[in-house]
């Protein structure tokens, strides 16, 4: 079950501590239930800050009216959700007023102690992201790849383990994904972090002209060779050389690599000596490696030695909440380079979060540079987004947008059926929409939904979906 946050649920009353812990637990909550504001402290040296505390109102010395009204010092920075009876809703009121989250009043209604909960946590997370995007003002290392969803906190945190280490990465996902961000991350937080980072993009350089590209020639080594020239892997020694659709290298380049990744030296095109070279290998793709290997348009041995790690960037329609966050990073940065200020107003950002992205990140960060570029003194509105042409009814098919991915703050709460349950309707209903958006194509219905094709079809058979 995921960890949707570690809850720490404080109540003198061990019936209530065992009913509402359980219903939190089952809504995929990490929870911790105590007696008393001593054992709340205890747990807490123990398990570190909760990500929530639900407290009941009658627990002294905590909530004092005649003084400070709250007073958890020991949880500063974390939500604080009072349970009361119904004869304290004055007080609770109060409490909010002094920096309590919410409060909720007993009896309690599970679906709406989860919709407080969420809420609250969804708070806290973004609180914590904008605290971590104001600390870094250049963003740098794993920072730089922003986002709040599971997906990006999982890959900035692989980012930081293997950044440091000299393997090879692998980073794979659809385009517009952050994955020369990632790249340039594991660079800059690599012991090679003051050698160069040479990014090569293997598609773009005709297949001709890649060999010489990437080894450099010496002079007459063919018709317009009239000096010698330094190739790209000597421009990257001792740091790091990016290889961007590295599915698209041809053939026959793919064998000279393979050569230069298990040798370490190679030969400059028309060169006799033999050039020693210190680099580290990151390669990106948005091909699926295996399959090409599999229909041989990629050497398999050359994918065994680039692949090392490999770390998968998902589309941005299969994390919207990252959407928010991403937005704010980039009006900060254009507020940077322009000094100007900007602010997007809610409609607007309803509009970006409701919108679909094939082209994922970067489709985003350029429609939002577009809309702010024609903005009235940095206000952006429906009206710019409008005045672009842009449509403003929601694209994202109804299921998208009414069901967000489990976890996410305003996920529907049903506590009628087991979180399993709810969990198969939802993925049923998001490979549904993935399929009728790519018009029944797997391979693009996978790679929006971030699984391979292959998991894609073990539950397509497993819901029984195929048409
Ligand atoms: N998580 C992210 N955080 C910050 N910026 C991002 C993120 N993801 C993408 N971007 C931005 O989106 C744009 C595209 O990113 P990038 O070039 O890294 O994508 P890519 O996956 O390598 O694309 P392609 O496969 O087309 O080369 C860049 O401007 C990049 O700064």
């Amino acid at each position: 079950m995921s960890d949707n946050g570690y809850i720490l649920l404080v109540d003198d009353e061990p019936a209530f501590r065992e009913l509402a812990g359980g219903w939190l637990r089952q809504q995929g909550f990490r929870v911790k239930t105590v007696g008393s504001i001593d054992e709340a402290l205890e747990a807490k040296k123990g398990q570190g800050q909760p990500d929530l505390v639900l407290l009941d109102l009658s627990l002294p010395p905590y909530f004092d009216p005649q003084k400070t009204l709250l007073s958890m010092p020991e949880f500063e920075g974390c939500p604080v959700i009072i349970i009361t009876g119904h004869a304290q809703r004055e007080l609770s009121l109060q409490a909010i007023s002094q920096g309590a989250w919410d409060f909720i009043a007993k009896p309690v209604d599970p679906d709406m102690l989860a919709v407080v909960v969420r809420r609250a946590l969804a708070k806290t997370r973004l609180e914590r992201e904008v605290a971590r995007l104001q600390g870094s003002a250049t963003k740098s290392g794993a920072d730089a790849y922003i986002g709040i969803s599971d997906s990006t906190q999982r890959i900035r945190a692989l980012i930081e383990r293997i950044a440091p280490t000299d393997v090879r990465v692998l980073v794979t996902g659809p385009s517009g994904t952050g994955k020369e961000v990632i790249s340039r991350a594991l660079h800059d937080l690599s012991t090679r972090s003051k050698g160069p980072f040479i990014s090569v993009h293997c598609g773009a350089i005709p297949a001709e002209l890649l060999e010489s590209e990437l080894f450099g020639h010496v002079k007459g080594a063919f018709t317009g060779a009239d000096k010698d020239k330094q190739g790209l892997l000597k421009l990257a020694d001792g740091g790091t050389l990016f290889l961007d659709e590295i599915g698209e290298m041809p053939v026959p380049m793919q064998i000279k690599l393979l050569r230069v990744l298990q040798e370490g030296s190679y030969y400059p095109v028309g060169g006799r000596s033999l050039e020693q070279i210190d680099v580290r290998i990151v390669s990106a793709t948005n091909a699926d490696l295996a399959e090409r290997v599999q229909q041989g348009d990629f050497r398999e041995d050359l994918y065994y030695r680039i692949k090392g790690v490999s770390i998968e960037t998902q589309a941005l329609d299969t994390r919207p909440e990252d959407i928010p966050t991403l937005l704010q990073s980039f009006l900060s940065d254009l507020e940077a380079k322009q000094g100007k200020r900007y602010s997007l107003a809610n409609d607007a950002l309803q509009w970006f979060r409701q919108r679909l992205w094939p082209g994922n990140v970067r489709e985003l960060k350029n429609t939002l540079e577009s809309v702010a570029a024609i903005s009235m003194g940095g206000q952006i509105t429906l009206a710019e987004i409008q005045l672009l042409n842009y449509a403003l009814e929601p694209d994202r098919p109804a299921n998208l947008v009414t069901e967000p991915a489990p976890g996410s703050a305003s996920t529907p709460v049903n506590l009628e059926r087991t979180l399993d349950e709810q969990v198969q309707a939802l993925e049923i209903s998001l490979i549904q929409a993935a399929l009728i958006k790519t018009e029944q194509n797997k391979t693009q219905a996978a790679k929006l939904l971030g699984l391979s094709r292959q998991g894609l079809i073990k539950k397509i058979e497993r819901y029984k979906l195929e048409a």
